[in-house]
Order: C-alpha cells, then structure tokens, then sequence
C-alpha cells in the first residue's frame, strides 16, 4: 500500500514529503497542495508546498553532488540505474496505486506505466555506457590548409543541474525518461512533479533513494507549478530543463536563460485514412489512439481524416468499437476512466458544445457525470468547429470528411502542433509521399501515433516542441561536447 512499507519513512501524518539532500523533509512552509482523486472528486493526498529557500538549498546540494557524481565511473553510475529499475519494478504495485487514485489511470495501464518506466532506466543504463564511452577522434588535414599536426579528441560531457518538469499523464514514466539520460551522463537532478501525479512521483523517487544514489544528487521539490514554477526555471543553478506538458513549455522557454532546453508539448495528431485502407485496421487504431487512457495523451489520435467515399464504412466501424468501450472507474480498469480534474471536464464539455451547436453529427448521446466523460465520436466535423483544432485531451473523437489526400495534409499542416500524425493505406509509396508532406515530428503508417519504443526519436515541431526525446537522444541532449586538441611539433601520418 502506498506510504507504507519501505515507504513509510516519505510521509508525516497526512502530508508527503519532499526528497532534498537525500532525506525526505518536510517543508517550513507549513503549507500542503491537496491532491484530488479525478473519481471521488475527494482530496486523496496532500503534499509540501516548498518554499523559494528549499527550492535554493536543493540547487546548491545538486551542484555540488554532481561534482562527484561526474567523477564517478560510468560502469558504476549504470550499476545504480539498473538497481533502480529493479527496485522499481518490485515496488510497482503502490506506485501504480498512487497513479489510479491521483491521475485515474485504468489499473492495468498503471502497472505497465511503471514496468515500462523501470525497463526504460535499464536501457538507458545501457545505451549510456555505450554511447557515452565512446567519443570522436579528428585529424586536421581534412580541412583545406591543413596539414596532420592537430589531433582533436572530443567527449561528451555532463550540463551539470538538470530541472525535470513531467506532465500528469505520465508522472512517473515521463519523470524517469528525464531522469535516467540526466543522471548516466553524470549530471544532478532536481525533479518537479505535476500536481496530479506528485505522490506516484514521490514514491519512485524512493526507489533511487533505496537504490542508493549520493545525497543531493537526486532532489523533488513539490508544489503548484503556479506558485513555485517560475522560481524553479529561471533559477540561476538549473543548467537544462526538460519539460513535458502543455502551453506552459512556451512560457518556459520564453523566460529560461541561455541554456539548453528539451520541451515536448501539445499535440493535434491527425489520422489520414484512403480509400485503399484496411478500414477495420485504421478503426482499431482509431479507437485504441484516440480513446486509450480517455484520449488523455499527447500522442491520442485527436482528429480523423477520411477521404469521402470510405467515411460512412470507416465511421460505422469505429462507431461500433467505441461502443464497447466500457466506461467506469480506473480500479475496474474500465477503458474509460474520469479526466483528470473538474477543469478539464469542463474544458472538453466547451469543446462539444461548440461542435454541437455548429452542426456535428453525434455518434453517440453526449454524457457526462463528475469528471467522467463517456465516449464520443463527431461525425461531419468542419474547420470552423474548435475540436477541429483543438486539444480536448479527453475521449472525444472528432471526423473530418475529406476530398482529396492534399485536403487532408492541408488541414494538419494548418494546424500550429506538429506532434505526430498517421496515415492509413495500402500503397507504401502513397504513405511515404504523404509522411514527407506532413509537418510533424513523426508519421505512423498504419498504426497509431505512439511515442515507444522508448528508444525511438520522439520530439514535436512548431508548437509541439524543442528538441528530440528517445533514450539516445535525451542522453546526448543532457550533456555538451569537450574538445582537447593536441598541438603536434611537426606533420605526423600514419605509417608514413
Ligand atoms: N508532447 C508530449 O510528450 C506531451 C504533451 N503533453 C501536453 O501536456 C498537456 C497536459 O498536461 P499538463 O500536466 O496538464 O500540462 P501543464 O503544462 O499544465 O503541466 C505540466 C507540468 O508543468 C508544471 N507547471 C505548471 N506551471 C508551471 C510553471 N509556471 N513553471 C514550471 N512548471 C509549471 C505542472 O505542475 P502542476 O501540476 O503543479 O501545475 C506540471 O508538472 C496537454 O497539452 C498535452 O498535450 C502531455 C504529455 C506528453
Ligand atoms: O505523454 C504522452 O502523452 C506521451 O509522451 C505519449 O506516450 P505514449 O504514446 O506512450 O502514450
């Protein structure tokens, strides 16, 4: 149970703690953030409201805990890693509790969240050792007026202070997909978790702590984002901020200082059907990309394209999957589970109504009760509609019938996210000339938009990011390259 067992030592009474200089304290503040359960609608869990000072002690830990850190062997940082995965993946049981009462997460999908999390800091171990341990060897002769007497050896090395920003949906695996590329390539860490999400957090930061990892290497500050966020990124000891979430990423990177930044943001990802689809493939993905975890991920499918002449068969096909969804809470591991928060709820509510009101074809009756929404299905959506361009992040589908494959990829390169996006056909060369027009980060061809395999690039254009994401690519991103160059007297060639 959570808060319990090897847990027990990261609460005080009702309130979590925060983790700073490898203790779990409580703040001097005296203040909490309650947490509300998306389905009780009840207050679940409170955690720290940290202050400006802890947020000033944890970055001065971090810098000097990541002094030795990057002095420690890169074999023995990965052997901490994999540790940490496996006490991890012990303890997923309470960790995927947290995440069904804070965030509603289907009970099953919790548990893969953190299998998946620990599997992710494993590889990354891994990748670390190997992409790490190797850097670039140059000779000058290659450069015109040059002749071999400067040998340049280039290095990877650490940023120093890495500032994690998680979403709600992912609050764990999104956290870890930071944290691992930050610490294998031997930089500190300090770690702010969503709100909705703190406590699963918390819990696996515990099991770096059980791992062992040096004292202030690893640090979470708790608090709103609103209150303590600007603080925390436009602190003068955070060296790179990786963030995942919403509009907010903009505002981040508009106030951060000169240092690197990795944002992975919103996303309107558009799903292209042709004619020559295997239209029940493209409508189990549909259903699975658009309604998974309630369209509640940056990669759900949020807009369907379908050419004219296949729309009623597709609809029909998806209307019918949708309609087996079951709807419930997250502890019956129902597909459809409550949004987050009362906010989002009505947010989404705002969304249908406008479709509503502009003359979409509902699919099925609008429900909603609490923060559960039922499945929806928009038929005959047009440009004018907000959900034609908008982000519910919720289980609401909108369908846009279409002319011409070239009105499809107009209407997603229109769009300001450029996240990913799918297309459905039988014709691989169409797909590839349909991939290559669209403007974003990734292009699925016959399957939903989808960030794993976790080693795969992932990353967003235009508003839907800065930066690519993917095991490798994190780790290359949280470090700089270092140059020595060795001044030889005179030319020297090989075997010469
Ligand atoms: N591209 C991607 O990989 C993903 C994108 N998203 C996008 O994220 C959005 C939903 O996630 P959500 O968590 O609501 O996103 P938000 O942008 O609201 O929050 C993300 C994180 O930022 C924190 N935060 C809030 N305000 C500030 C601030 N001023 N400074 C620093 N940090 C701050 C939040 O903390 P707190 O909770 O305390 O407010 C939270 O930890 C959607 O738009 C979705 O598309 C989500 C997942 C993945
Ligand atoms: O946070 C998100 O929504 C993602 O990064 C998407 O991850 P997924 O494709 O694995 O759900």
């Amino acid at each position: 149970m959570a808060g319990t067992g090897v847990f027990c030592e990261i609460i005080d009474g009702e309130v979590y703690k925060y983790y700073s200089e490898g203790e779990w304290r409580k703040s001097s503040s005296g203040k909490s953030v309650s947490i509300v359960n998306p389905t009780t609608r009840k207050t679940e869990y409170r955690v720290q409201a940290c202050t400006q000072e802890e947020v000033n002690e944890v970055m001065e830990a971090a810098k000097v805990a990541q002094k030795a850190w990057a002095r420690t062997p890169l074999w023995k940082r990965a052997e901490l890693l994999h540790r940490a995965a496996a006490i991890l993946k012990e303890h997923k049981g309470p960790i995927a509790e947290c995440l069904v009462k804070e965030i509603a997460k289907p009970a099953k999908d919790a548990i893969s969240e953190v299998v998946r999390s620990g599997d992710l800091v494993s590889y990354t171990a891994e990748e670390g050792v190997r992409i790490l341990g190797e850097g670039k060897f140059l000779v000058s002769d290659s450069f015109p007026g040059n002749d071999r007497n400067k040998y340049c050896l280039a290095s990877k090395i650490p940023l120093g202070v890495v500032l994690a920003i998680p979403p709600f949906n992912y609050p764990v695996n999104l956290a870890v997909s930071k944290i691992g590329p930050a610490l294998i390539a031997g930089n500190a860490l300090v770690l702010k978790p969503p709100t909705q999400g703190a406590v699963a957090a918390l819990h696996m930061v515990h099991c770096f702590h059980l791992a062992g990892f040096p004292k202030g290497l690893i640090n979470c500050i708790t608090g709103k984002g609103s209150e303590i966020g600007d603080f925390l990124t436009m602190h003068p000891g955070v060296n790179c901020i990786s963030f995942t979430g919403g509009d907010t990423g903009i505002a981040i990177s508009k106030k951060a200082g000169m240092i690197p930044l990795q944002m992975e943001l919103g996303g309107k990802d558009a799903c292209i059907v042709l004619e020559d689809a295997d239209l029940d493939l493209a409508a189990a993905n549909i259903v699975k990309g658009g309604f998974s975890y309630s369209g509640q991920r940056c990669t759900a499918v949020k807009v369907v394209l379908v050419i004219k002449s296949v729309a009623d068969a597709l609809v029909e096909k998806v209307k019918d999957k949708v309609e087996k969804l079951t709807v419930g809470p997250p502890e019956k591991d129902c597909d459809i589970t409550p949004v987050v928060t009362e906010s989002s709820a009505n947010f989404i509510e705002g969304l249908v109504i406008d479709a509503k009101e502009k003359g979409a074809t509902f699919c099925q009756e609008y429900r909603r009760e609490g923060n559960l929404i039922w499945p929806l299905l928009l038929d005959h959506v047009r440009p004018d509609m907000r959900i034609a361009w908008e982000e519910p992040f919720g289980p609401v589908l909108p369908v846009l019938r279409i002319n011409s494959v070239e009105e499809g990829i107009h209407h997603c390169n229109a769009s300001n996210f450029g996240l990913q996006g799918s297309v459905f056909t039988r014709d691989i060369n169409k797909a590839i000339l349909i991939s290559d027009a669209m403007e974003t980060g990734t292009v699925q061809i016959n399957s939903a938009p989808a960030r794993g395999p976790d080693h795969f690039p992932f990353q967003g254009l235009k508003d839907s990011g800065i930066g690519s994401q993917g095991i490798t690519n994190s780790i290359n991103m949280m470090t700089k390259i270092k140059s020595t160059v060795i001044n030889l007297p005179t030319s020297s060639y090989t075997m010469g």
